[in-house]
């Protein structure tokens, strides 16, 4: 069966993207890889990476500290070099794509967007916990204003049911965005719960805005989920190579663009170009490679937030605790990005010394 005939969903009416391509993957290895790089990627590693993604024409490259503009911090980890100078180098290697920058309100600010737009991001992809679309509202009408794209992303979407996500879609949508993915920040959705949230927001938001999904490999569904998105109706979807991501890693570029390559679904990505991109420019700089292991797949059963791992990781070596387990409480009480900290109160008290020390 082609692609086309399992897609009964409109395309959305954004003019600016999805007129050439089926489907348009974006690549975050420069962003949400940056988690598992420990936010130490150089300006001569993005300019490598970019140089590849451009050759293999892909057409949208993230470049961010793994928490966006604003990340680079005491809380979420020092960048090696600041994001303006990558985004600059990124956009200098660029011949065809375009940059884009990732945002959490109250981490980034309107004048980070401003300052990554002067240095060449095209793409402003503004990210909110699943429940607080409202707070992107004031970056939406800032990044239209100054002429970028725009996508939403709505964060730990596993964690409230289809319908109450595309009230969130609504209000980023009204707010001025072109495509709001659904974001499985803990690679916690399975299947149908994928298409189903993808199926609500096109129905909300169809007519006047795209629907995407950026998926994390914890229970091993991103790949599998992103040909449901794509089946269900959804235009862009979020790729690394090599899965460089937080967690488990995400969906890889390189399979995603095989496998759509199989379905006939047209990308506009050379198959050998991403291939080579994967092996012979990512593999070598990665200093740890995500995967499927004790500490991400409770991520995924627990749903948790990917970008945790390496925060419990730390906190469990430093008070002698597990790290899953840390995981799977941070699952049970519901954490959301932003409470990193929590980690190591949690920590305390599971090491029997108490939350008062962590003042001490
Ligand atoms: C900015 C935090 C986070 O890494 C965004 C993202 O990629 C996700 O929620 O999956
Ligand atoms: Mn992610």
């Amino acid at each position: 069966m082609t692609d086309s005939a399992q897609t009964s969903r409109p395309t959305g009416t954004n003019p600016q993207v999805g007129t050439r391509r089926d489907l348009r993957i974006t690549d975050t290895t420069l962003r949400d890889g940056s988690h598992a790089m420990r936010h130490q990627f150089t300006e001569q590693q993005v300019r490598d990476v970019v140089r590849a993604l451009d050759a293999a024409n892909v057409e949208v490259i993230e470049v961010t500290h793994g928490d966006g503009l604003g990340g680079s911090s005491f809380n979420y980890g020092f960048s090696a070099v600041p994001d303006i100078r990558l985004i600059e180098a990124a956009a200098q290697e660029a011949t065809q794509a375009k940059i884009a920058a990732l945002l959490l309100p109250g981490l980034g600010t309107v004048r980070d967007l401003k300052d990554a737009y002067a240095a060449g991001a095209r793409v402003a992809r503004i990210a909110t916990h699943c429940t607080e679309a409202d707070v992107s509202v004031q970056h939406f009408g800032a990044a239209r204003e100054i002429g970028m794209e725009t996508c939403g992303f709505l964060m730990l979407s596993h964690r409230v049911e289809p319908d109450a996500l595309a009230h969130q879609a609504r209000i980023m949508v009204d707010a001025g965005c072109q495509c709001v993915l659904v974001v499985d920040s803990a690679g916690a959705l399975i299947l149908e719960q994928v298409s189903d949230r993808v199926s609500a927001l096109l129905d909300e938001i169809g007519s006047q805005a795209q629907v995407g999904y950026h998926g994390h490999q914890n229970l091993s569904f991103g790949v599998a989920n992103s040909v449901l998105a794509h089946r269900a109706g959804a235009r862009q979807i979020d790729g690394s190579l090599c899965g460089l991501g937080a967690g488990a890693g995400n969906s890889p570029t390189e399979v995603l663009v095989a496998v759509f390559d199989r379905l006939g679904v047209d990308t506009q990505i050379s198959v050998d170009d991403i291939l080579a991109a994967a092996a012979d420019v990512v593999r070598p700089i990665i200093t740890r490679l995500p995967w499927m292991d004790h500490g991400s797949i409770m991520q995924g059963y627990a749903g948790v937030y990917s970008s945790f791992l390496l925060h419990a990781e730390r906190a469990a070596e430093r008070y002698g605790v597990p790290a899953p387990t840390l995981l799977r409480i941070a699952g049970e009480r519901g954490y959301v990005g932003g409470q990193e900290d929590l980690l190591i109160d949690a920590a305390l008290e599971l090491s029997g010394r108490g939350t008062a020390e962590a003042s001490a």
